[in-house]
């Protein structure tokens, strides 16, 4: 089966990156996890990425580099998640589609339950 394609936005304010909690109704609800979602028909990944944040959190965002690319196995079927660094464009959030959001620094993050498939997001964060 050929991997589900998954935007995440790294997005970073004043040295701290937002992490935002699923829904406790929606797969995998209540883990954190880098806001972002699947990638919809003809879009980029970029493209993507400006429109989930827009519909899970009311933020534009300036979307730049690649930070890394996660290969993961769920037992439901495999991910590919395109992890980029992003800046918000303004200071307001909204949890439209999201429980709760918070500004963590790298050595908080350990203490959330991200979703599995994040670890190496992690790790990669803790090593720079
Ligand atoms: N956005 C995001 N998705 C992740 C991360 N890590 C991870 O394993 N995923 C997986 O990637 C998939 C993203 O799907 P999603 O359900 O959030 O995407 P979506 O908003 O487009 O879904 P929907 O329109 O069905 O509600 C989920 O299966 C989720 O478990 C992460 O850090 N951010």
């Amino acid at each position: 089966m050929p991997p589900l394609i998954v935007t995440a936005a790294l997005l970073r304010k004043d040295s701290k990156i937002l992490i935002t909690k699923r829904p406790a109704d929606k797969q995998q609800g209540g883990f954190w996890e880098f806001p972002g979602g699947k990638l919809q028909n003809n879009e980029t990944p970029q493209q993507a990425l400006k429109r989930e944040l827009r519909e899970e959190l009311d933020l534009e965002i300036e979307v730049g580099a690649i930070f890394e690319v996660v290969y993961h196995r769920y037992d439901w079927g495999p991910v590919l998640i395109l992890v980029y660094e992003c800046l918000p464009l303004s200071e307001a959030i909204r949890n439209l589609e999201v429980d709760e959001h918070r500004w963590l620094t790298v050595e908080q993050l350990p203490e959330y339950d991200l979703l599995p498939a994040d670890r190496p997001i992690i790790d990669k964060l803790l090593q720079q």
